[in-house]
C-alpha cells in the first residue's frame, strides 16, 4: 500500500526556544496509507490540531519532517495543495452569499474542481443551495465546510474535528458522506473527540496525550490493549481471595470487580468453579475494554 501521509519524529514548538516557548507535538512518528481512514484522538490540547497543520502546511515542525503524497507540504506546496481538501475547525465565508455562491466562489479558486452542484448534493445541502451562510445553522455550515473541503476532489482529506456540534442525525449524515469517500479510494485523516466516530470510520488511528502518541493501530489492536472487565455479586460466604482470577478482585460491598487480558479463559476458570462450588454469580457481566475505556485510561494515567 503507498504512503499518502507520513510524519516521522514531529515536533512542533510555539513561542521560540526560550522558557516562554510551547512544545505541543513532543516526536511523533505514525503513517496512512492509501484509501485509509485514520482518526488522531486525544484529550483538549493533547496537539492534534497542532499536528494537523503541520500536514496541510499551515506550519513546519520545528523537527522531523511530514510528507503528504511523497512532498513536504510546507515547501512544495504547489504539488501537494491541488490533491489535497481541508476542513478546518473553524470555516470563515462570507455570510451574505448563499450556499450554492460560496461554493462557486470556492470552485474558481480551486484545481480541478468538480461540478459545484455536486459536492453541495453529496453533503446533503442540496435543498439549501438558495441559503444565505448567515441563515445556516451551525450544522449546516459545518456540512458547507465539508463541501468546500471536497471541492477539488482530492485525493487526501483533512477533516479537523468534522462533526463538532452536530446533531447526530447530521453526525450519521457526515460519516455516510466518509464511507463513500473512502469506498471512492480518498484517503482521510481526521480528528475528533467523539469515540464512536472513530470506531465507526476508522481502518486505524492514533490517541495523542500531551503531544506524544501513547497508542495506535486498528480500533481492534487498541481495545485489546486494555484488560477486559468482569463483574457479579459475590455469593454469600465466598472469600474473594479463593475466586480462580488472574488479579486481584475488587469488592464494593458486595459487587465484585476483575480485570482479565484473557476474557474467555478467565471467565471459562470462574463458571467452571461456580459450578463445582454450587454457587450462582448473580448480574454477571463481562466486557471486552471498549474505545472508550482506553481512552479514559489514557487521560488519566497522561503520556506517562
Ligand atoms: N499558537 C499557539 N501558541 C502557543 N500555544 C499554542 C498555540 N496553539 C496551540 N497551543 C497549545 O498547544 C497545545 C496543543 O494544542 P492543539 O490545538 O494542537 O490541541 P488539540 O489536541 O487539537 O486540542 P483540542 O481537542 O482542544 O482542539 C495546547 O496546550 C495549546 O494551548
Amino acid at each position: 500500500m503507498d504512503t499518502m501521509i507520513e510524519a516521522r519524529g514531529v515536533r512542533r514548538r510555539y513561542g521560540g526556544d526560550g522558557p516562554d516557548g510551547f512544545e505541543a507535538v513532543r516526536g511523533i512518528d505514525f503513517s496512512v496509507g492509501d484509501g485509509e481512514v485514520f482518526a488522531l484522538l486525544g484529550t483538549n490540547g493533547a496537539g492534534k490540531t497542532s499536528t494537523v497543520e503541520l500536514l496541510e502546511g499551515l506550519a513546519t515542525p520545528s523537527a522531523g519532517e511530514v510528507r503528504v503524497l511523497g512532498h513536504d507540504p510546507f515547501t512544495e506546496r504547489a504539488a501537494v495543495r491541488p490533491h489535497t481538501g481541508v476542513m478546518l475547525q473553524e470555516g470563515g465565508f462570507p455570510s451574505d452569499l448563499t450556499v450554492a455562491e460560496t461554493a462557486r466562489m470556492w470552485a474558481g479558486c480551486t484545481t480541478g474542481a468538480g461540478p459545484v452542484a455536486e459536492v453541495i448534493d453529496l453533503v446533503g445541502l442540496g435543498d439549501r443551495a438558495g441559503v444565505r451562510v448567515k441563515q445556516l445553522s451551525g450544522g449546516e455550515r459545518r456540512r458547507l465546510d465539508l463541501a468546500l473541503a471536497l471541492t477539488g476532489r482530492p485525493r487526501v482529506l483533512f477533516l479537523d474535528e468534522p462533526t463538532t456540534g452536530l446533531d447526530p442525525q447530521a453526525r450519521q449524515e457526515t460519516w455516510r458522506v466518509v464511507r463513500q469517500l473512502r469506498d471512492e479510494g480518498v484517503t482521510v485523516l481526521l480528528t475528533t473527540h467523539y469515540l464512536e466516530e472513530a470506531e465507526a470510520l476508522c481502518d486505524r488511528l492514533a490517541i495523542m496525550s500531551e503531544g506524544r502518541i501513547v497508542m495506535s493501530g486498528t480500533p481492534d489492536e487498541v481495545m485489546a490493549a486494555r484488560p477486559a472487565r468482569i463483574r457479579f455479586t459475590l455469593p454469600e460466604g465466598v472469600d474473594p481471595a479463593l475466586l480462580p482470577l488472574p488479579e486481584r478482585v475488587e469488592v464494593r460491598g458486595r459487587e465484585a470487580e476483575a480485570h482479565t487480558s484473557e476474557l474467555q479463559r478467565t471467565l471459562t476458570g470462574l463458571l467452571v468453579w461456580a459450578r463445582d462450588a454450587g454457587v450462582e454469580l448473580a448480574g454477571l457481566e463481562a466486557r471486552a475494554a471498549s474505545l472508550e475505556d482506553v481512552f479514559l485510561a489514557v487521560a488519566r494515567e497522561g503520556a506517562r
